[in-house]
């Protein structure tokens, strides 16, 4: 779907406040940090799965000797790739001297990885030239400890251009034009500026060793002032987690509270995930003590094991991004599970109407993965309306019911099966371009035998409708083979109509089925001059300082009730030859907020984007259509 780099992704930081030794003899290992990081790592691997990376800081170490190590895989098995070219430097040792291995000191000493400080990153790279280099975790190096800066994190800033002329106008020169270049160069900028004011201010007070000015630094770093300056002018969602390279590390998160991010510490460990369920197997421990990082705040722990969560930037109203809990994150976190059952219940008043209330005669399915959560909710709701049903005609009646008729009333029951199969484990939505397809076309099968032909409406709750590609180029096809009368297709999430910049690879407006509903059904009204307006308004706004831009794209869409985009999407993603009428029900903005309290941000349903970013992105996603560009409305 992309050409270019993309951050969205998962996180996972640990910080072992003891030394090695201390967890060889606790828990037997000294490699305690890297088991724990690889189970974070592949509890995660729903946040990406094209690529994966590992940096370890080792604290304490004399001049001369390495204390980086990091590693990156774009096999496709990454987190596994990794973690098995880290185990055989141990492995090798196991084998040769293994009484080494009891020794954690030896292993910190002469054995990359063996560090106090972890970093783990799960790449969702959905773009065009796949490369090594574009697998965080970042390194910006320097010769002074203090200066050092690793980074990985899960984001995407909308104002790039902004802040690639900031560096500019720093007279720095920078390499790239991408987030993650400005990203690390502003935090790496701010670094420096820190390391030299402390330099100053100690010779400035009469100290005169170097070597102790170093360690002073080291120590009195103030980490939330550097990032304070850094995220002075970002505009955009993100988790970021960075370790310098003296020890301090932190985890920050955007002011809207866009990207998630968790939490845990007690006097052994800080860990730090974008997913809570990843944190509680890994290490086994109750949801209460786990914590959320605060829109505009960092978890910071400092090396000497400090731990605060401090603010960086003023939280604005928080707009949680609603998709995580459709469809990015897991479904293992208990918020996340009651939200998605209840997406499945609430789309249920829409569903039963539509199949007339007919359920004897109506399958009830899924589109797996993701959409077995919301399922589970939707039987629910066709069980409860069935009980109603069946209690109100029994009550409801002066007649004597006959036996025939009780034994029918009570075998009412939802005819729930499972239709569709996805015969590999991984996300095709997250899959780059190159491989999408393919996997789409072949990635699905179906149970038969389950249909009356000709007779059932076949009911298909997924989780999401995005470009319909799923649907037109496989689902539907391989459904229709089974002989319903209708097909039902039923999406938990409600209409994607915008472009996602904060993390989601959601980008080009052409490729949302609902916008080309949209812009079809202008199309058919004689509505052009809207279309073009739009595209005026767009390009007028270009200029402007996005403080002062609105989402003009909203205008394409006004016409229209969403029942009559959901029609015409309905045409647009059935196959052609195939028998079965298809026809599609989204979820609504209203009940979606209902199902989600906790997370409002809905601007790809609503085109309501929580930060000025925002408004430019998809007017420019919109020019870009126009002008036949097949790229984002972002860098
Ligand atoms: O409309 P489209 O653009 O085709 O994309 C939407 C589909 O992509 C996702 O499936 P995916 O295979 O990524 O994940 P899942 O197995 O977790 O459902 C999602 O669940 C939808 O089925």
């Amino acid at each position: 779907m992309s050409d270019q780099i993309k951050h969205e992704c998962g996180v996972a930081f640990i910080r072992l406040l003891k030394p090695l030794s201390y967890y060889q003899k606790k828990y037997g290992t000294a490699l305690y940090g890297l088991n724990k990081l690889y189970l974070l790592m592949e509890k995660q691997h729903n946040r990406g799965q094209d690529g994966a990376g590992v940096a370890t800081i080792k604290l304490d170490i004399e001049p001369g000797k390495r204390y980086i190590s990091r590693h990156r895989s774009m096999a496709s098995n990454a987190v596994a790739d990794i973690f098995e070219y880290i185990q055989k430097k141990f492995a090798d040792i196991q084998k040769e001297t293994p009484e080494k291995m009891n020794d954690a000191e030896w292993l910190k000493a002469n054995v990359s990885f063996a560090g106090e400080v972890l970093l783990g990153h799960l790449r969702y790279g959905t773009h065009g030239k796949n490369s090594i280099e574009n697998c965080h975790p970042f390194l910006r190096q320097n010769n002074w400890m203090t200066r050092n800066l690793v980074i990985a994190g899960n984001f995407n800033m909308t104002n790039v251009d902004e802040l690639l002329q900031q560096l500019y106008d720093l007279g720095q020169h920078p390499k790239e034009k991408a987030d993650t270049v400005t990203v690390l160069e502003k935090i790496g900028h701010f670094i420096d500026t820190e390391n030299q004011g402390l330099f100053d201010q100690y010779k400035r007070e009469g100290l005169d060793d170097n070597i102790e000015i170093s360690k002073l630094i080291a120590n009195d770093m103030d980490v939330a002032k550097i990032l304070r300056k850094s995220a002075k002018n970002w505009d955009g969602g993100y988790t970021i987690a960075g370790i310098l390279g003296h020890g301090d590390a932190f985890v920050m998160r955007d002011p809207v509270g866009i990207r998630p991010a968790f939490y845990y510490y007690n006097d052994e460990i800080v860990v730090a995930a974008s997913e809570r369920p990843a944190i509680q197997t890994a290490f086994n421990v109750p949801i209460e003590d786990i914590r959320e990082i605060k829109p505009g705040h960092a978890l910071i722990v400092k090396k000497n094991g400090r731990i605060s969560e401090d603010m960086f930037s003023e939280p604005v109203e928080k707009k949680a991004c609603s998709f995580e809990r459709i469809y990015f994150s897991r479904g293992s976190d208990a918020s996340i599970y009651r939200e998605r059952k209840q997406l499945g219940r609430l789309l249920c008043e829409q569903i039963l109407n539509t199949v007339d209330h007919d359920v004897k005669n109506t399958v009830f399915s899924y589109i797996p993965n993701t959409a077995e959560v919301a399922f589970y909710g939707m039987v629910e709701g066709v069980h409860k309306y069935i009980k109603k049903y069946q209690r109100d005609r029994l009550l409801n009646r002066e007649d004597k019911i006959s036996e025939e008729e009780l034994t029918e009333v009570l075998c009412m029951a939802p005819r729930v099966e499972k239709i569709a199969i996805k015969d590999v484990k991984l996300r095709t939505f997250i899959t780059q371009d190159a491989d999408r397809s393919e996997m789409v076309a072949h990635v699905y099968d179906t149970t038969y035998g389950l249909i009356n032909k000709g007779t059932d409406t076949l009911v298909v709750l997924d989780d999401s409708i995005v470009r319909g590609t799923t649907l037109k180029q496989s689902i539907l096809k391989i459904l229709d083979r089974l002989g319903p009368k209708r097909i039902v297709v039923v999406s938990s999430a409600p209409q994607i109509r915008y472009p996602d910049c904060y993390g989601i690879d959601m980008s080009r407006m052409g490729e949302f089925v609902a916008f080309e509903a949209a812009i079809s059904l202008l199309k058919d009204a004689g509505k052009e001059d809207v279309i073009l307006k739009v595209y005026q308004q767009c390009k007028d706004s270009s200029s402007l300082p996005k403080e002062e831009v609105v989402n003009y794209v909203q205008a394409i869409y006004e016409p229209f009730t969403d029942q009559e985009i959901s029609d015409r999407i309905a045409k647009i993603i059935t196959p052609p030859n195939i028998k079965a009428k298809v026809e599609v029900i989204y979820q609504t903005l209203d009940n979606l907020h209902v199902a989600c309290p906790g997370h409002l941000g809905d601007w790809y349903f609503s085109g309501n984007y929580p930060t000025p970013g925002g408004n430019k992105v998809v007017n420019r996603a919109f020019v870009n259509w126009m002008e036949g560009k097949n790229q984002r409305g972002y860098m």
